[in-house]
């Protein structure tokens, strides 16, 4: 138990999934799992366990934004014991190389978050994926034909900006193909406490061209998404 979470010691499987949102977190945990149960609805920021092709698995909502992520992730790891993080989540594609509903798997994770800075100063750390799973994830979307792409995501502060192309131009053009706000700090902590951490994104929208998922394409690329990402999880 702890100050945002209900769950019990064993409630949570060793591999989770992590959506921001907690209704994708349910719709996850109802549409793929079997026998899902509930473990936290603290905030309403909803996890649940279940089993996935027979392997015990969970998801558990981050909410929006780095301060939100890094207490479920550091709850996850260091009380409930969980050792493999992948997030699921959606992103805005920062070049036209990445097409909207494309899949971003993210090998690092740059931030504009004053987090790490106190942290590791001097220094600038450069928050990065497991390598394992995010070779196993590579192998998966190809052996399923997804259009995927792997490169930098950039984990960002601020979710609205006057001229996005303008803010984002230079990471672009140092191979940061998408911005989120969670990956930076799963990277982060996920090293600190020796677990493995992944961030698979969906491109929902191109910050770029201005093109924007439709519902049903949304829909059915986080079907896509998810799928991917609980077979990461329990088989990586
Ligand atoms: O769809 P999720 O996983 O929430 O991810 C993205 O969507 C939210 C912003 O709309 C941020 O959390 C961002 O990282
Ligand atoms: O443009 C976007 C889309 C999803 N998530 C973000 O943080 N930005």
């Amino acid at each position: 138990m702890t100050p945002h979470n209900e769950a019990n010691s064993g409630d949570y499987a060793e591999a989770v999934l992590l959506p921001g949102d907690p209704l994708r977190a349910k719709w996850i945990a109802e549409t793929f799992l079997d026998a899902p149960r509930l473990v936290n609805s603290v905030r309403n920021c909803l996890g649940f366990t279940g089993s996935w092709k027979g392997k015990p698995v969970s998801v558990q909502a981050t909410g929006m934004g780095q301060p939100s992520t890094a207490i479920y992730v550091h709850e996850l790891v260091t009380v409930y014991d969980v050792k493999t993080l992948v997030r699921v989540g959606t992103s805005g594609g920062l070049t036209t190389k990445v097409k909207v509903r494309d899949i971003v798997l993210g090998a690092a994770a740059s931030t504009d978050s004053a987090m790490n800075i106190s942290v590791f100063a001097p220094y600038t750390y450069a928050p990065f994926a497991d390598f394992g799973l995010l070779r196993s994830a590579v192998e998966k979307a190809e052996n399923r034909s997804l259009k995927h792409h792997v490169g930098g995501l950039v984990s960002g502060d601020v979710f609205y900006h006057d001229n996005p192309a303008e803010t984002y131009r230079t990471l672009a053009e140092h191979n940061v193909l998408a911005v989120e706000m969670e990956a930076s700090t799963l990277y982060t902590l996920a090293a600190r406490f020796g677990a493995r951490a992944l961030a698979i994104c969906a491109v929902s929208d191109c910050l770029i061209t201005r093109e924007e998922i439709d519902p049903a394409a949304r829909q059915s690329s986080l079907h896509e998404l998810a799928e991917l990402a609980l077979d990461v999880a329990v088989e990586a």
